[in-house]
């Protein structure tokens, strides 16, 4: 089976790229929707961000927003944060392969906007990085309007810089044109594969 790691800076068009492999029935693990579930009521990582994020919990239901704010510039708590989630997330991640693999599948995906920071990409085989201009991805950040301009740079500025993703690709698909261009790159990608 292999594996094809998938991953950009915010805003740079993983989900878009994702869901087009989806519908070509490859499929797909999304580490931010596992990050979700975990924080949904009921997930896992719900009773570890209450007691380590005293405030943030109420009734069992995580207050994204005022969790958003506590680490957003405080650095350490991020890293708590972090520790809570990120071995969650690879337990799901493991559980993903495996169910693929008794499946049979011959390529599977693994959304991961932390590739390159977490880890995953020592478990692929191949690496798509989905890459637009910084205006452009900026522009899309704040047309979702759910963060500040200032929470934009924050988040931004913590990520690893789009130079140094593309450096570690090996693949770059451009996202900045139009959808339709990203859907062509991908099915040329995609066709030029199975002729491997
Ligand atoms: C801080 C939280 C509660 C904010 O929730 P919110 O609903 O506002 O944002 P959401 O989770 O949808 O993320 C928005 C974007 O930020 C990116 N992002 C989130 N956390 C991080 C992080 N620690 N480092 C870099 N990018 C991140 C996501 O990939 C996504 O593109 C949440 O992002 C969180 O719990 N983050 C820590 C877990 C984590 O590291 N996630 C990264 C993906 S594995
Ligand atoms: N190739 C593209 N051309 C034009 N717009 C695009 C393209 N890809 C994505 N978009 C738009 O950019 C926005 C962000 O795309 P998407 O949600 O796929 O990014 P993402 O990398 O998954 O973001 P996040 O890191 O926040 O999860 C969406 O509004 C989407 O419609």
């Amino acid at each position: 089976m292999r594996i094809i790691g998938l991953t950009g800076g915010i805003g740079m068009g993983k989900s878009t790229t994702a869901a087009t492999f989806r519908r070509r029935h490859i499929p797909v693990f999304d580490a931010d929707r596992a990050v979700h579930a975990l924080q949904a009521p009921g997930g896992a990582a719900i009773a570890p961000i209450a007691a380590a994020f005293p405030g943030t919990v109420h009734d069992g239901t995580l207050d994204r927003a005022a969790l958003r704010a506590r680490v957003t510039n405080d650095p350490a708590s991020l890293k708590r944060l972090e520790a809570i989630i990120h071995p969650l997330v690879r337990h799901a991640q493991t559980r993903f392969l495996a169910r693929a693999r008794r499946a049979g599948r011959s390529l599977v995906v693994l959304d991961i906007p932390l590739l390159f920071e977490g880890g995953a990409w020592r478990l692929c085989d191949e690496i798509i990085v989905v890459s637009a201009p910084g205006s452009v991805q900026r522009a899309r950040l704040r047309a979702r309007g759910r963060m500040s301009e200032a929470e934009i740079d924050a988040l931004i500025a913590r990520q690893m810089p789009d130079a140094e993703r593309r450096r570690r690709a090996d693949v770059v698909f451009s996202t900045g044109i139009g959808k339709m261009s990203t859907y062509r790159q991908l099915a040329r990608w995609l066709a030029h594969r199975k002729h491997r």
